[in-house]
């Protein structure tokens, strides 16, 4: 089928020569107008003009070149995120980018985590949600313009989840008015925090606040960190990096400690807790408000699970189609490997996910902007709601997310294994997503209290509304409702797949609300009694993500539907949603038959349909991940190239290594030759 509008072309980094036959002929053999789904992932065809032009300009600049990173030393890859970040700004003023969006469709194309992700990312958003109208005058207009540049410092050497357990104390002044912000412990030093070692001039720090020995739980305060004419430190602020790292070379996460360093009344964030010159302190209307920017930061991150993702998968399906590997019999061609059933098995789920993640990230996005209309109103009402499922969707996400990129390595074989196949660091970068902005695990606990919260409610109160996603609960009678997908086509009603799911959700819930009582029945407080059932709470957490990932999924499609998106499209969408489901039941499979809800009379077909749906998307696989629209730049592989000619780049890529650079080893004359024979 041809496509409605002619794509791009991604400028390439590959090496230039006739594209692989294989990858020609499936892109010509797509079910669906591939250009179209493009336009329905980014939002329209104005929108992807859009971001392709910023994408060919970035890929095309040398500045922004990602060849080299493997050669280069951590301090040479500081620098070079660097050189990128000026020229990220010259960018922005030669081309007269100076929307916010604008500039985080730059960020993105440019691909790194530049020591400016923290500012633009936590640091103003802080400042837009803790400041008071007169400190936004202030900070934000340097901020946006890089007069200053800030962070995000939270975390300490002793303490990063437990956020009330932070040491660093900020004592107010009365006689000065002024704060006194001291590190007392080494376990107070702030120890992780992005471009705090040595970029940041500024940061927001988060420090137990101390009035007339009157302890008022942790705020943020504003502070300089490092002079604006020299960039040394200021007096009293010891600073510096925190050394290696797994991966994340370009970020200089730091420490921070102070001594007895005095900031003005007006550098704390005063927009919801205040304290007055005479040192009167006023509480916030909700006790977590000033955790909003993690709130924040959470959203964004479970928009990007989507996209990087969809990279792995690109990376693979691509190499997938190119890369050949026996006969089927003796004398017949070898197989592309894509048509192995266990490689559509690994890595087609991965790619219904990257889908799934696609309609999550909207879904969460729009949630987090209704929020923020609220609390711009004094309306905090949706913020347990809002914590909840952007903390259990962050885990769940970044953990498949994270897996799947690894499955997608493992895929490749052992060009896999080389760095230059883009996913070894693609993992390595991603993988701290499951810690930072909240441990996953922590953060999967945070979700099921709130379910077992709700669920109790709804349990001494029935007939009591629950808010959409977490209706199910009111329903306890679905605890004795049975899965009636007997055939491989029942398979394919979302209302069945959404049925299990919320059974799965609603049993765990009913099971660990069950074993909590039981536990206090046995003695425990609830405290303990909670530390009983906490490895159940995870399991529940990521059921319930797991329902709200597949609805959204499915209401996407619906609305795609009633909105006159194109039967080809729908289709193969339906297809992906399909997978999806059926993938992640049998991946829990133990959860659904452990009390029933499925026995081998619906396993049976299930696992039929799922070796069907492997089997329809294959023809569409290539298109499939060619709709994500990636540049090669993006991809940074020369394993998905998008002329697939791996094995010429990956031949062309492993000449700039320096050990290359001459044909006798370095190290020969010492080392080698004093044990060689002189001659043969
Ligand atoms: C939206 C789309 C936007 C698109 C545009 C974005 C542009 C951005 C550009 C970005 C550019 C680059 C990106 C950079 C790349 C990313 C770099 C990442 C950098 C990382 C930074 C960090 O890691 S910062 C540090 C993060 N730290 C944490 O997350 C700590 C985790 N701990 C906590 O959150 C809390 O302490 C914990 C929740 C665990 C418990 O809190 P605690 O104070 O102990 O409270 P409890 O007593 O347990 O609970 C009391 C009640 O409060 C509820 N609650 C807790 N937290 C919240 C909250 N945040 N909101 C609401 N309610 C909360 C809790 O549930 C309890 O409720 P209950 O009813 O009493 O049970
Ligand atoms: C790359 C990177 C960038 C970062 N950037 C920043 C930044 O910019 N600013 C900033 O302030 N911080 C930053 N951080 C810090 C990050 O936010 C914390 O590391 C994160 O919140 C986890 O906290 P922790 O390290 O204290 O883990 P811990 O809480 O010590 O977790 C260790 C283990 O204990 C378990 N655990 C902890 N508490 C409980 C509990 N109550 N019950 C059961 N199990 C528990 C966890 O599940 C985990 O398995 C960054 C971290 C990384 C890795």
């Amino acid at each position: 089928m041809s496509s409605s509008s002619k794509p791009n072309l991604p400028v390439t980094n590959a090496v230039n020569g006739p594209p692989n036959a294989d990858l020609v002929r499936e892109r010509g053999a797509a079910s669906f107008p591939v250009r179209d789904l493009t336009y329905l992932v980014y939002g329209g065809q104005e929108r992807t003009e859009h971001l392709e032009r910023i994408a060919n300009m970035v890929a095309s600049d040398p500045v922004f070149r990602k060849t080299d990173r493997f050669f280069l030393s951590r301090t040479e890859q500081y620098r070079r995120s660097l050189e990128k970040v000026r020229h990220y700004k010259e960018l922005i003023a030669k081309h007269n980018l100076h929307s916010e969006l604008d500039q985080q469709d730059l960020r993105q194309a440019i691909d790194e985590d530049l020591p400016i992700g923290l500012h633009v990312g936590m640091f103003i958003p802080t400042i837009v949600g803790q400041g008071t109208d007169e400190q936004q005058k202030k900070w934000l207009p340097l901020a946006r313009a890089y007069k200053i540049i800030g962070t995000y410092a939270q975390t300490e050497l002793g303490h990063g989840s437990f956020i009330r357990g932070l040491e660093t104390v900020a004592t107010y002044d009365k006689s000065t008015q002024e704060f006194v912000l001291n590190s007392p412990t080494l376990t107070a030093t702030k120890w992780w925090p992005g471009a705090l070692g040595k970029t940041s001039t500024h940061c927001v720090v988060f420090a137990r606040l101390v009035i007339s020995d009157r302890e008022c739980g942790v705020h943020p305060f504003m502070v300089q960190l490092r002079s604006l004419e020299n960039h040394e430190p200021l007096k009293g602020i010891t600073v510096g990096d925190i050394g290696p790292k797994f991966a994340y070379e370009t970020m200089d996460n730091g420490f921070l400690r102070f001594d007895h360093v005095r900031i003005p009344r007006d550098h704390m964030l005063m927009r919801f807790a205040q304290v007055a010159a005479d040192g009167t302190y006023s509480t916030p209307p909700h006790s977590k408000v000033s955790y909003a920017t993690m709130v924040f930061m959470r959203a964004y991150i479970i928009g990007t699970a989507s996209s990087t993702l969809a990279k792995a998968v690109t990376i693979a399906v691509r190499y997938s189609c190119v890369r050949k590997q026996f006969p089927l019999r003796s004398g017949e061609p070898e197989q592309q490997i894509l048509n192995y059933q266990n490689q559509q098995a690994a890595l087609f789920p991965l790619l219904a996910t990257a889908y799934a993640f696609h309609f999550t990230g909207n879904y969460i996005r729009q949630m987090y902007s209704d929020f923020v209309r609220g609390m711009r109103a004094q309306d905090f009402s949706v913020l347990p709601e809002m914590h909840a499922t952007s903390a259990g969707l962050k885990s769940l996400t970044t953990w498949i997310a994270s897996a799947g990129i690894e499955t997608c390595r493992a895929s490749c074989g052992g060009h896999g294994y080389s760095k230059l196949s883009g996913l070894p660091s693609l993992y390595a970068n991603y993988i701290p997503a499951c810690t930072y902005e909240g441990d996953n695990t922590v953060m999967c606990f945070q979700l099921a209290r709130y379910l077992l919260k709700l669920y109790g409610k709804a349990q001494a109160k029935p007939g009591l509304r629950l808010p959409g996603n977490v209706s199910y609960l009111e329903k306890s009678t679905l605890l004795d409702e049975r899965c009636d997908a007997s055939t491989e086509e029942l398979w394919l009603d979302p209302a069945r797949q959404l049925h299990a799911y919320r059974n799965r959700a609603l049993r765990l819930v009913a099971n660990c609300a069950n074993r909590l009582v039981a536990e206090m029945q046995k003695g425990k407080d609830e405290v303990l009694a909670v530390e009983a059932i906490k490895s159940d709470m995870v399991k529940v957490a990521k059921a319930h993500s797991y329902y709200v990932v597949l609805n959204n999924f499915v209401n996407a499609i619906e609305q795609l539907r009633a909105s006159g998106t194109s039967t080809p499209i729908l289709r193969v969408l339906k297809t992906l949603c399909d997978l999806f489901a059926l993938h992640f039941i049998q991946a829990d499979l133990g959860d659904f038959l452990e009390y029933g809800y499925l026995s081998s009379l619906h396993t049976e077909p299930l696992h039929a349909q799922i070796r069907r749906l492997l089997e329809a998307i294959r023809p569409d696989a290539v298109a499939l991940v060619d709709a994500f629209n990636f540049t090669d730049h993006a991809l940074g592989s020369a394993l998905g190239v998008h002329n697939g000619r791996v094995y010429e780049t990956l031949f062309e890529w492993a000449q700039q290594e320096p050990l290359n650079k001459t044909q006798v080893a370095p190290g020969y004359h010492e080392y080698i030759k004093p044990f060689l024979l002189a001659k043969m």
